[in-house]
């Protein structure tokens, strides 16, 4: 195959169709000489997709189209969205104004809550928990975090972690008094696992329950300083009770880690007897989060406050639980904090898709350096580096998407058997898809040269905003290592019990290892027989590689033949091949000889101008509605001319 030209054939052709143009018809008074202003031309209308736009932001989006666009609309008409204009008069960009203080910002965000839950928006949240109200509630939570991360992290605090641990830790009676209160926004609640001493490491935490039988209370007490909790999002201003995890001493035994209800603040918001409460301080993102420390000195609460689903202390003191392995009983109080990461995971990719949104509209607008003599000077995405720093990520974040469906899907349905497996699967994508977002977020700022760097143009400040998400919920290097202990151990049991893997993805191992050709080829490049083999390799990132790609591949397989399942098959080439190049796993084992990797490289750069023409498309099939993108990713030189500085006066 010839090499790409240094331009795609359409630009050179356009180019060539200019030139003799100018020439036939010159000017008529002046020679021919380069236009010294630039100008803003809309994004080629001319390379219109072949597929359906609105059906592919359907199959991305997944579920609650509809609920999405009403939530993006209930944020679009309130002010308390978009303190200060962004953009031309006609044009409002929605953005939270990063550049108040913390106070600030925190209160902003607090009003912000108030403001959604009065218009409905949490209705449902915790009182019902069946699957359609669950997606329901994704599809919301993905859409507040596409406006502001702190404003989502607030939710999520109050709503999946002190809410889900009252649903998933708690019985009757705590649902009973605390669920519909925790929906309505009567109480607020955080939760507090984090100490300063210990965060990855949970049954290293060092706060103390004691059981007192004559009261049948628990105190709660911090024994020294790296006890105190740490990083408490909410309880540095507004909440009123919390989630204390705390080893549980009974007649001087230590029953482990075991998570009690307490009272930090009255409604007033005064801090309540025997709590201390500072403040964590300035972020480098996420102020719109007051996180806040605690200390507990000797506080009592009721015996009843102890989240009872896993086990229980009877009133003489008596410790019964149902699960008898520790390990096991540990893994139940750690079971909730998979919603956390499943909203993370699902959300992070919304991130994505906000940064190409804005980086590939800019980059099919701005033009540097031409190729010829009195040309135009050519468009960013027109050059195949420009193409390879973005189109790649385009593919990862589609397929991505369908992963984080499904992850969605399988969550919501969720039975005690299949735990193991969504631990698995919610650690490796909230893992895997917040490094995708970082790096996709970073690349889409650079592309965007020094625009990149504005505020309001939202890509650079979502790096900091959004760096939090490879730590909280579980630190990404932690989440791997759960992945590889689960893979090996069901390995071990394999060979031990000599019976086939069954779950937790493994099932391609029954079959007959790869055999990987000589000399590859373009079409077995793109072959899924070869790319399914091709990601299954090395442990934790390789197997969640292989499960994101297999779900695309069925996802693709469902569609009958035509432009979408053309499409589908681009972008799982793309990612399946990207995936094979960026990662020396392939070369470190063998699985790649160097001459293969050529050849691997000049595909990718074949997809990648395949997939040129549809750049446009792509990003508008990801559902951002214009409003929550940023001036840049449209006419940027009107959002910059002096009639806008002199309007925003
Ligand atoms: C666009 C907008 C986006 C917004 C997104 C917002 C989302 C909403 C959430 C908002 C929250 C943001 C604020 C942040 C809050 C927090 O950070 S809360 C604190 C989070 N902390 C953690 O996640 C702690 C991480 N550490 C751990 O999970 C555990 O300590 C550990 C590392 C897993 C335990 O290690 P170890 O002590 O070695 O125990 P193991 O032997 O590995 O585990 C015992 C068994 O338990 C199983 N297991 C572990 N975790 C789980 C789980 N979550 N679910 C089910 N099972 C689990 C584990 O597999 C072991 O099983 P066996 O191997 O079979 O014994
Ligand atoms: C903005 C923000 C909000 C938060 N909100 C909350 C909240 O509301 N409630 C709450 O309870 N917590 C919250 N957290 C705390 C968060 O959950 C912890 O920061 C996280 O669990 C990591 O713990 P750590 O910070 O102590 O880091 P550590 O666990 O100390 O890890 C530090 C480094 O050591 C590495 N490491 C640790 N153990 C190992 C090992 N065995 N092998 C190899 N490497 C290892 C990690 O990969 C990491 O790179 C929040 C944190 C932040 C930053």
């Amino acid at each position: 195959m010839a090499s790409p030209n240094p331009l795609s054939d359409r630009v050179t052709r356009r180019a060539s169709v200019i030139t003799r143009h100018l020439l036939q018809h010159p000017p008529p008074s002046t020679t021919l000489r380069p236009s010294i202003c630039v100008e803003y031309t809309p994004p080629d209308p001319s390379s219109p997709s072949d597929f359906d736009t609105v059906e592919l932001r359907r199959i991305l989006d997944g579920h609650h189209v509809a609920d999405r666009d009403w939530v993006f609309g209930l944020m679009r008409e309130s002010r308390l969205f978009c303190p200060r204009r962004i953009g031309r008069s006609d044009t409002v960009f929605v953005s939270p104004d990063y550049n108040q203080s913390m106070e600030q910002q925190r209160e902003a965000t607090m009003r912000r809550v108030e403001y959604l839950s009065s218009r409905g928006v949490f209705e449902g949240w915790l009182t019902r928990d069946d699957p359609e109200m669950e997606m329901r509630k994704f599809a919301a939570f993905e859409c507040i975090g596409i406006y502001d991360h702190s404003l989502a992290v607030k939710l999520g605090v109050h709503f999946f972690l002190w809410g889900g641990a009252i649903r998933f830790f708690g019985t009757k009676r705590h649902h009973d008094k605390w669920l519909k209160d925790t929906e309505d926004y009567v109480i607020k609640g955080c939760f507090a696992m984090t100490e300063l001493g210990h965060g990855s490491n949970v049954r290293g935490i060092e706060t103390v329950a004691t059981y007192d039988r004559s009261t049948e209370e628990f105190v709660i007490n911090t024994p020294c300083e790296s006890a105190q909790k740490y990083w408490i999002g909410g309880a540095a201003k507004h909440a009123t009770h919390t989630i204390v995890f705390a080893q549980l001493y009974i007649d001087g035994a230590n029953q482990g880690v075991h998570a009690f209800i307490a009272q930090i603040r009255d409604a007033n918001g005064n801090v309540c007897p025997n709590i201390r409460i500072a403040d964590c301080g300035h972020k480098i993102g996420l102020n719109g989060v007051d996180n806040g420390r605690i200390w507990f000195d000797y506080l009592r609460v009721p015996r009843e406050n102890l989240l009872n689903s896993v086990a229980d202390v009877t009133p003489d003191g008596q410790y019964v639980s149902a699960i008898k392995d520790p390990d096991q009983r540990f893994a139940a109080f750690l079971a909730p904090l998979t919603s956390g990461r499943v909203n993370i995971a699902v959300s992070t990719i919304c991130i994505s898709k906000i940064g190409l949104g804005v980086a590939v509209r800019y980059a099919l607008t701005r033009r540097a350096f031409s190729i010829a003599p009195n040309s135009p000077e050519v468009l960013l995405l027109d050059y195949p580096s420009h193409q390879r720093r973005l189109l790649p990520l385009i593919a990862k974040t589609c397929v991505m998407s369908c992963s984080g469906n499904y992850l969605k899907r399988i969550y919501v349905k969720k039975t005690p058997e299949a735990n193991k497996m969504i631990h698995i699967y919610s650690s490796a994508f909230k893992a895997m898809f917040t490094w995708h977002n970082m790096r996709t977020l970073q690349e889409c700022r650079e592309a965007c040269g020094g625009q990149g760097l504005k505020t309001e143009n939202r890509v650079g400040s979502l790096i900091s905003e959004f760096d939090v998400h490879s730590t909280f919920e579980g630190d990404n290097h932690i989440l791997l290592q759960q992945i590889s202990k689960a893979l090996l151990g069901e390995y071990l049991a394999v060979q031990l019990k000599k019976r086939p893997f069954k779950g937790l993805g493994l099932e391609h191992m029954n079959g007959p290892y790869p055999v990987i050709p000589d000399n590859l080829t373009s079409s077995v490049l793109r072959s899924s027989e070869f790319q399914s083999y091709q990601v299954a390799e090395d442990l934790a990132r390789a197997f969640s590689e292989r499960v994101i790609f297999q779900i695309f591949l069925d996802t693709e397989a469902s569609f009958p033949a035509g432009p979408l399942k053309k499409l589908f098959g681009l972008l799982r080439s793309m990612y399946a091949l990207v995936s094979l190049e960026e990662d020396s796993v392939f070369l470190r084992y063998g699985y790649l000889s160097p001459s293969n990797v050529a050849i691997v490289i000049k595909e990718v750069a074949n997809l990648c101008s395949e997939l040129r023409p549809h750049a446009l498309s792509l990003v508008e099939s990801f559902g951002i509605p214009d409003a929550f993108l940023s001036p840049l990713a449209f006419n940027w030189i009107e959002a910059n001319s002096w009639s806008s500085v002199q309007q925003q006066q």
